[in-house]
């Protein structure tokens, strides 16, 4: 991947709170890049700042949220954006036209009193979009998500299950034609058969409308599944990132290897991060040294007096670990050794 292909670039990017105990760093400087047309999942323990930072890619920190660092959007046609200098009128439109969002408890961001119709078509009015092929476009989104336009359309949101207003919603996510989806959480609330669904459904959409991906969430197998390229987030930053392949089958980061060997099964979602023991970091404190340290087995003076850079693995695989040729080793997956495939990634 060359840089041309860049969407997203991400460098320095700080989020922080001031509380009354103190700053709060819920983001810590951040450096991504996220490639056009891919699905990049983000994954990492409940707390360690995913949703903060899928809202900084929009300029959508919640107030009183602080937002540092520099956020460039690449669009297909135009200029480069700098996101967290846009306007908020600027802001309005670039998070509809050019990135999406689906986030967090979703399932309750449709308005109850208003028909599902209603959200179309005011959406497409704020965005002074031509009304009739608007609609003729949202009719041809829900098809495509596997929903009944007519009945949809006309439906409260209370009238769908859970999973068709998921559906519904990834739709009205799609009207104004995006280049990005930004997805927190999508399928949190969904049975396993309904995660699956969209999932796949996700890739349909992609291939069709040149979608870039971004996919958060701790389900870990549902990830891989669906990502082309992992993040793994550890108190606030990033530690790992790599293609799926890497980071499941050489991943050189302690925690990601504990993350890994505590999901017993790749092939059944459970909420794998609590298995991991110690406690989780708190944004306020400041740790010396390495923010794994005090929960990895790995860690040394040298790990607790030295923050770990993020070293390049291969062109395509980062972790931010001292000792990431010797992880494999000292943390062994569960089935390390019976997997042909992993036998030949594990480091020598
Ligand atoms: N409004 C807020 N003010 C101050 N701190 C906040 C606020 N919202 C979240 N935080 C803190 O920011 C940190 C990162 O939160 P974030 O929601 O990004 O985590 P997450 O990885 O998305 O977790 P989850 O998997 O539970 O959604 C957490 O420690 C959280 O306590
Ligand atoms: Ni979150």
């Amino acid at each position: 991947m060359s840089t041309s292909d860049r969407i997203f670039e991400v460098r320095n990017l700080d989020v922080s709170f001031e509380l009354n105990r103190g700053a709060s760093r819920v983001v810590r400087d951040v450096d991504m890049d996220i490639y056009r047309e891919e699905t990049l999942g983000i994954v990492g323990e409940s707390g360690s700042g995913k949703s903060m930072l899928a809202s900084s890619l929009l300029n959508a920190v919640v107030e009183p949220g602080i937002c540092s660092g520099e956020v460039t959007y690449y669009p297909r046609n135009g200029e480069p954006v700098s996101v967290l200098e846009l306007s908020e009128a600027e802001l309005k439109r670039f998070r509809w036209e050019q990135v999406a969002m689906v986030f967090q408890g979703a399932m309750s961001s449709f308005n109850p009193v208003m028909r599902v119709r209603t959200h179309f078509r005011e959406t497409l009015q704020d965005h002074n979009r031509d009304i009739p092929a608007g609609m003729d476009r949202a009719r041809s989104l829900l098809e495509s998500v596997y929903l009944d336009p007519d009945r949809v359309l006309s439906a409260y949101p209370h009238e769908l299950s859970g999973g068709m207003k998921q559906r519904a919603l990834i739709a009205l996510s799609l009207i104004l034609e995006p280049e990005v989806l930004v997805m927190d959480e999508p399928t949190a609330a969904l049975d396993l058969l309904m995660q699956r669904s969209i999932v796949s459904l996700l890739d349909e959409l992609q291939a069709e409308h040149d979608l870039t991906i971004i996919f958060i969430t701790h389900d870990l197998p549902l990830l891989t599944k669906i990502a082309d390229r992992l993040t793994v987030m550890y108190a606030f930053g990033l530690i790992e990132s790599g293609t799926v392949d890497e980071i499941l089958y050489n991943s050189s980061h302690p925690y990601t290897r504990a993350l890994l060997a505590a999901t017993p099964d790749l092939d059944v979602p459970v909420d794998e991060m609590h298995a991991i023991e110690g406690s989780k970091p708190d944004p306020v404190d400041r740790i010396s040294g390495c923010s794994y340290h005090p929960r990895c087995p790995m860690a040394d003076m040298h790990c607790e007096n030295n923050d770990p850079p993020m070293e390049q693995i291969s062109s395509t695989h980062r972790a931010a670990c001292f000792y990431h040729e010797e992880a494999a080793e000292a943390i062994p997956l569960r089935g390390d050794g019976n997997n042909p495939k992993q036998k030949g990634a594990v480091h020598e």
